[in-house]
């Protein structure tokens, strides 16, 4: 068996990051991966500005200053200049008058008629942006590989960027395969059950802008159909991902149609669940992954190896590609760790005074998704070692929970 993190890493290393691009505008760009190193256009701060609604102040060796006028967030103040003793009622955002000394916030301040006192010593500078204090014009601002987040966004619009290259988004299918599937559109049927891997996967992977996702439909366990399937699907997808049959049993036939059309990596990774885990290649150019149809297999197997493999293809960079992972203490203990595989857990964080703490939900079976939907986190578990009351384990963060 494949030890996890040895799996992921020679994933990773099999994959080859899309080169291809598109011109976005910011608007469109929300979630999509960028494809190129983007500078700082102009200092931020770009120019002197106020923290507070107040008064700017020349002088700080008294207690009382002469108001001169008003300065508004806007205001060209080019012209404008304090001289010892004077001030200038000014608002956040505002540009600062030359010879400004400090802003006094409005509510230290008292003001009759033209006369502005302050009773608090000022300190220097205070309440005061200075121009380049965040950015430095020519620096870099977001690193080529970056997703478009909101945040990121908001930065490239301050700095004047109306579009980016972005890496186009990948075309993905997915397929269930099984002959007790069914649509849920189906009735119900001896020995028959409905299509949960299907729908799952579906919504998860529709959240990432950097993937146009297909309904493949279910695939009977049949061999031609299997394959004729794949093969259409591989001339217009840069990804498959098929859930079922990654096993060892006879009616296994997406690994053998795989094997036949192009390349088979098949693996038993030393993980619960998600044990059976396969990939390969079609034609060079599409990748596919199969997942173990147990439910929580396929969602495990999805998080820790099939969408860091995606989003590295789809542009992202090494680092941002591989699941998150964060440390929680163990509000449980396991005395006599027989596994011979690391235990992805489902469990729930609580956020104490002490720090977060993680404890394993009701219901690990791999087939209980129940326990996927009131989890937080997979909690780690490492083979054939106990856990203490107290220790600190890795927990990966469910897609849904954060
Ligand atoms: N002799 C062995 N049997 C099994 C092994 C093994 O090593 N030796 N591994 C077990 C493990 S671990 C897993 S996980 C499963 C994976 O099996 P497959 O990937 O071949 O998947 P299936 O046999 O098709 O299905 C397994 C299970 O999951 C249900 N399933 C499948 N697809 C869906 C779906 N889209 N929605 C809901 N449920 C689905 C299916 O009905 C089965 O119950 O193999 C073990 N066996
Ligand atoms: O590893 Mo299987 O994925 O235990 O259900």
């Amino acid at each position: 068996m494949r030890d996890y993190y040895e799996a992921l890493e020679e994933l990773l290393a099999n994959t080859q990051a899309t080169t291809q691009t598109e011109t976005l505008t910011l608007e469109e760009a929300e979630g999509h991966v960028l494809a190129e190193t983007l500078t700082v256009n102009y200092d931020a701060p770009m120019f002197d500005n106020s923290a507070m609604d107040g008064y700017a102040v020349c002088g700080l060796d008294r207690t009382e200053w002469e108001i001169i006028g008003v300065v508004a967030a806007g205001d060209d103040i080019t012209a404008t200049q304090l001289e010892p003793g004077q001030a200038i009622r000014i608002f956040t955002g505002a540009s600062i008058p030359a010879n400004t000394d400090s802003v006094v916030p409005q509510e230290n301040t008292t003001v009759t008629g033209r006369c502005l006192s302050v009773q608090q010593a000022l300190k220097p500078d205070a309440n005061i942006r200075r121009q380049g204090e965040e950015l430095k014009k020519g620096d870099v601002l977001i690193a080529s590989h970056s997703i478009m987040s909101p945040a990121a966004i908001g930065l490239l619009a301050s700095q004047g960027y109306a579009s980016v290259n972005c890496f186009k988004p990948l075309t993905l299918t997915l397929f269930s395969t099984g002959d007790e599937l069914l649509a849920l559109t189906e009735a119900l049927a001896p020995g028959k059950i409905y299509d949960s891997n299907r729908p799952m996967l579906l919504g998860w992977f529709k959240h990432y802008a950097y993937l146009n996702v297909v309904n493949g439909g279910v695939l009977p366990d049949n061999y031609d159909s299997i394959k004729t399937a794949l093969q259409q699907a591989a001339g217009h997808s840069d990804i498959i991902v098929c859930s079922g049959g990654a096993s060892v049993g006879d009616k296994d036939y997406v690994k053998q149609v795989l094997d036949e059309l192009g390349t088979l990596e098949h693996w038993k990774l030393a993980i619960k669940p998600g044990k059976p885990f396969a990939w390969g290649n079609i034609n060079d150019r599409c990748k596919v992954f199969l997942l173990p149809g147990n439910p929580v297999a396929s969602y495990a197997t999805s998080l820790l190896m099939t969408l860091p493999a995606i989003k590295y293809l789809a542009g992202l960079s090494l680092e941002k590609a591989r699941p998150k992972k964060w440390k929680a203490q163990a509000d449980f203990s396991i005395p006599n760790n027989k596994q011979g595989r690391r235990d992805f857990l489902r469990g729930v964080l609580t956020m104490t005074d002490s720090g977060v703490w993680a404890a394993p939900v009701k219901g690990q079976g791999s087939h209980m998704l129940s326990g996927c939907v009131n989890a937080d986190v997979l909690i780690e578990i490492p083979a054939h070692s106990n856990v203490e009351h107290g220790q600190w384990l890795d927990v990966y963060p469910l897609s849904h929970s954060f």
